[in-house]
């Protein structure tokens, strides 16, 4: 890859199968969306079973779905531009300058939950939404499909040292999945940034708590499965909101470009597929001994605990080298002048965050039982995209500190499970 800050970038290393695998993803990733969804909802549950148990034509669209992602999607746009909390720099762009965002996502959620509540002490049938879960989807996607098109197009008018260095190959089915320019706005509205932590996310929460309801509904009160459910994407997503600042210097605000890949992935994907855990449990209700609850509640525990102490040592030590909580860990100079840490949460694997994350994952799936695989698909699929994506850091680190990267590697020589991978 070649750039400058005159010139487009030309981007000649593809991902994801280039432009034959993207096209794939954009034709597959919906298709899995209304399949997971379908049989999440069906009796059996079975992934297997064929023909899978798609819903009829009548049950796709429904008006009210509609209704309910542009008020949902406009909310959010209007709690963003509020100034509330405080605003941050993002880091430093290849033209020297620097992005200002706000961080209120925090408030976001709070109102949204103080919304949510004050809609079930009125009786608003929020346990409706069980019912309009795939035409919701479907409505979400038609906004991704939108949205990446409008970026897609904007992009040409962008200059060319606002385009990503990985979405500009030319050729318009890849660089529309992966994304051409970095940061679009309108005025100072990000749309990657917003995208990244707002409908989705706090989406999939609110859609957690509707199937709650709906348990409740059904059953009379909340299991104690969903309920463990519930609370552990909810600590997720709060403290994801919380750490907002943080997702600045994430691989995909600094380095992807935002195309179909991110929209989908933030609009679509986290909140229709990260929570099937807890729509499962609506058709498939599963009782856990306080003994493996109280197991399952540890080993979140103890993700959360990996996931944040060493996401908060590389925050704290990138944005201030010599505060009293970093400065007495071993490091190694590069090149570039920034430092790698080989000690604390670092010199264990080279990614203890992921591990973190994983095992946070696998506490979310264990609620639902061992009676069916659908359950285990967020770890299965955040294993396989934790792997993908800890090679693509490795690649970019590598080219970005060259020896010192090298040497990193060999004394902390695993990546993301100590003595295994
Ligand atoms: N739930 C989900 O779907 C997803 C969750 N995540 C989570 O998001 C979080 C952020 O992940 P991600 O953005 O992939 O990457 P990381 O937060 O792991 O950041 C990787 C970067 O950290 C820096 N770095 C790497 N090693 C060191 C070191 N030894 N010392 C100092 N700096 C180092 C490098 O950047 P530099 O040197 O330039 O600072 C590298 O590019 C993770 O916790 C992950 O689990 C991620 C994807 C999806
Ligand atoms: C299959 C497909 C379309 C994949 C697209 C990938 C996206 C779903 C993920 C890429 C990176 C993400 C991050 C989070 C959510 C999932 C996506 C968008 C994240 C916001 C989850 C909460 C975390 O605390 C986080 C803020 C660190 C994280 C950032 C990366």
């Amino acid at each position: 890859m070649k750039s400058n800050k005159h010139k487009a970038p030309h981007t000649t290393d593809t991902e994801f199968g280039g432009a034959i695998g993207a096209a794939c993803l954009i034709v597959l990733l919906p298709l899995t969306v209304l399949f997971l969804l379908s049989v999440c909802v069906s009796v059996e549950g079975a992934v297997l079973r064929w023909p899978p148990p798609l819903p009829p034509h009548s049950d796709l669209y429904d008006p009210r779905a509609v209704f309910i992602i542009t008020v949902w999607i406009s909310t959010h746009i209007l709690l963003y531009m509020l100034p509330v909390g405080k605003v941050s720099e993002g880091l430093v762009l290849r033209d020297g300058s620097r992005l200002k965002y706000p961080i209120n996502g925090f408030h976001a959620l709070c109102v949204t939950t103080v919304l949510v509540c004050v809609c079930v002490c009125v009786g608003v049938p929020l346990a409706l939404l069980y019912e309009l879960m795939v035409p919701l989807a479907l409505c979400a996607m038609g906004v991704a499909f939108l949205l990446s098109l409008y970026l897609y197009a904007r992009s040409f008018w962008a200059p060319a040292h606002a385009l990503a260095l990985g979405g500009n190959t030319g050729h318009a089915v890849y660089d529309f999945f992966m994304g051409r320019e970095l940061n679009p706005r309108i005025g100072s509205f990000d749309l990657k940034y917003f995208c990244e932590l707002r409908p989705g996310l706090i989406g999939w929460v609110v859609l957690n708590a509707v199937m709650l309801l709906k348990e409740v509904e059904l059953t009379g009160s909340p299991s104690v499965s969903m309920l463990l459910v519930n609370a552990f994407q909810l600590l997720y997503v709060t403290d994801a909101l919380w750490n907002e600042e943080a997702v600045l210097s994430t691989m995909d605000i600094v380095h992807d470009g935002f195309g179909f890949m991110l929209a989908f992935g933030d609009l679509v994907w986290v909140p229709f597929t990260y929570g099937l855990q807890a729509a499962f449990l609506v058709s498939h209700p599963h009782t856990l001994t306080p003994f493996s609850a109280l197991a399952i509640i540890l080993l979140n525990g103890i993700g959360y605990y990996v996931f944040r102490k060493s996401n908060s040592q590389k925050n704290q030590f990138r944005r201030d080298p010599t505060h009293a909580s970093v400065r007495h860990l071993e490091t190694i100079a590069t090149a570039t002048g920034k430092r790698l840490l080989v000690s604390g949460w670092w010199g264990f694997v080279r990614h203890p965050n992921y591990l973190g994350d994983v095992l946070m994952a696998l506490a979310w799936s264990l609620p639902c039982g061992f009676s069916h695989i659908l359950p285990y698909f967020y770890v299965l699929y955040f294993s396989v995209l934790l792997v993908h994506r800890e090679a693509r850091d490795e690649r970019q680190c590598r080219a970005k500190y060259g020896a010192a990267w090298e040497a990193y590697c060999s004394r902390v020589p695993y990546r993301i499970i100590p003595y295994i991978y």
